[in-house]
């Protein structure tokens, strides 16, 4: 039985390619403006926000619901057109267009991720770059493993699989396409408490083994203050606030963030549902699951 959130080691084995070689980059965000829908009916979702994650960093992404954090978090992807503004990678401009980018996301519903009709191994083989195409099971099986999941049930489909398990293998998908960046978006959220703090650990372990950059979305302030290196504040599609996450956990410049982390709502305003005691609570699984046996939600180990 191997503990919840332990990276096995498989960069060592002999003859492997290190997992996750090559895949860290940095990610920039350069005055960037999403705008949904034309006309009087149009809503800017991103208003002009610049947001760097540097390499092997994790920056949280935080804000009340509608802040624009997906948005951004999408754009960032390729997944939704800009309107003004460009996305960087290792310094490279990726354009407007929406398109396939260096950048993978990891969707709050992992359904979203996955094709119900692909098998757990052909979704994550599908993902596994061109060059490493011919040595495709082997990555499958390393993949599957690298997130605590046999490689035997490789051949089950998404459905057949508990929640978490889903979220390991949607994680298992972005990281087999070796990406620079990593957008994690509400990823535990849809997935009950019991399991929210072995995903979290994961993502924690696999961060630090493989360096990888991450954008950490997320409406939960106890989960960044867990994850994030540098935390970044929005508020109705405005970055308000910016800076290492203990400074803006511990002492807020922003009235926002200030707000956010008393968990006082403004007036006529409602908070994220989770900024005061349920967000406590996230934080006690995350780290109540540091070293515990997660066999009965993986199932396989
Ligand atoms: N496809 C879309 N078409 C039109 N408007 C959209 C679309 N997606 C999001 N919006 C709007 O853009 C704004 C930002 O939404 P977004 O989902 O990015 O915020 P969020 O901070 O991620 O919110 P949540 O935490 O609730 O997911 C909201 O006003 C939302 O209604």
């Amino acid at each position: 039985m191997k503990a919840a959130g332990t990276v096995t080691p498989v960069a060592a084995e002999a003859g492997a390619a290190p997992v996750g070689a090559g895949t860290s980059g940095s990610l920039e965000l350069r005055h960037i403006t999403v705008r949904y829908g034309r006309g009087r009916s149009a809503v800017t979702a991103v208003d002009d926000v610049s947001l760097e994650v540097p390499a092997g960093r994790v920056v949280g992404l935080v804000g009340g619901s509608g802040s624009g954090k997906s948005t951004l978090g999408r754009a960032a992807v390729g997944l939704v057109p800009i309107t003004a503004g460009n996305v960087l990678v290792d310094g490279v401009d990726q354009g407007r267009r929406p398109g396939r980018r260096p950048v993978q996301l990891v969707f709050q519903d992992p359904f979203a991720s996955l094709n119900p009709r692909l098998s757990v191994g052909a979704s994550v083989a599908e993902a596994v770059p061109r060059e490493d195409r011919a040595r495709r099971a082997e990555e499958v099986a390393r993949y599957l493993d690298l997130v605590g999941i046999d490689p035997g049930m490789s051949t089950r489909l998404p459905h057949a699989l508990s929640g978490g398990q889903r979220q390991r293998v949607a994680l298992a998908r972005a990281l087999a396409a070796r990406p620079a960046v990593l957008v994690a978006d509400e990823v535990t959220s849809a997935l009950d408490v019991s399991v929210q703090g072995a995903v979290l650990n994961l993502i924690r372990d696999l961060q630090r083994e493989l360096g990888f950059a991450m954008l950490f979305i997320t409406h939960n302030l106890a989960v960044v203050r867990y994850l994030a290196d540098r935390i970044a504040v929005m508020d109705r599609g405005v970055l308000v606030e910016e800076g290492p996450a203990g400074q803006v956990l511990e002492d807020p410049e922003h009235e926002y963030t200030r707000a956010l982390l008393s968990g006082v709502p403004r007036i006529g305003e409602p908070l994220p549902e989770s900024a005061g005691a349920e967000g406590a609570k996230t934080a006690g699984a995350a780290g109540a699951a540091s070293g515990t046996d997660e066999g009965t939600e993986t199932g396989n180990r």
